[in-house]
């Protein structure tokens, strides 16, 4: 097992209703799981540029960081992760599902019954406890 964990970014965007979430290629790692758009850290990168670079890369979107959240380390099988979320904005482009079996948007409700990795799940619960990211404006 790496014991350094991997680290990862992921992006809650919000409509003020809805959630954005994203579901991972079966043939991939954690596949068929549901997810918040995002992926690994490079070495020298911050934390904030990788995730723009990522959802750039993934969903040909741009996005602003809002605000760092509280991050989760969780130990999987094989791997530590530590998942680094961020509430992003969109200020340009749709999302497009370029690396995604499917994209949606999702009531926290739904989100807590969906098949999310153990990291996601523990953040979906803090965000229903906090009753919410605040509304974060137009998004179609
Ligand atoms: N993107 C993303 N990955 C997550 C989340 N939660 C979580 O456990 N992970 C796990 O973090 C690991 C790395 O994410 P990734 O595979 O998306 O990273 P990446 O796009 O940079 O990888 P790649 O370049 O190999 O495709 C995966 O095992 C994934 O399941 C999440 O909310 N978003």
């Amino acid at each position: 097992m790496d014991k350094e964990g991997l680290v990862v970014t992921c992006a809650i965007i919000s409509d003020g209703l809805r959630y954005f979430a994203c579901q991972r290629p079966v043939a991939k790692k954690h596949g068929g799981k549901w997810e918040f758009p995002g992926g690994k850290i490079r070495s020298g990168e911050l934390l904030s540029e990788g995730i723009k670079r990522e959802l750039n890369e993934e969903l040909n979107i741009e996005v602003q960081v809002l605000e760092q959240l509280e991050s989760i380390t969780e130990a999987y099988n094989d791997f530590v992760i530590h998942l680094y979320p961020f509430w992003c904005k969109i200020i340009k482009g749709y999302p497009e599902p370029l690396e995604h079996q499917q994209i949606g948007w999702f009531k926290i409700e739904e989100l807590a019954k969906m098949d999310f990795t153990r990291a996601d799940k523990v953040l979906i619960d803090r965000i229903k406890k906090a009753g919410g990211v605040p509304a974060i404006g137009e998004q179609r």
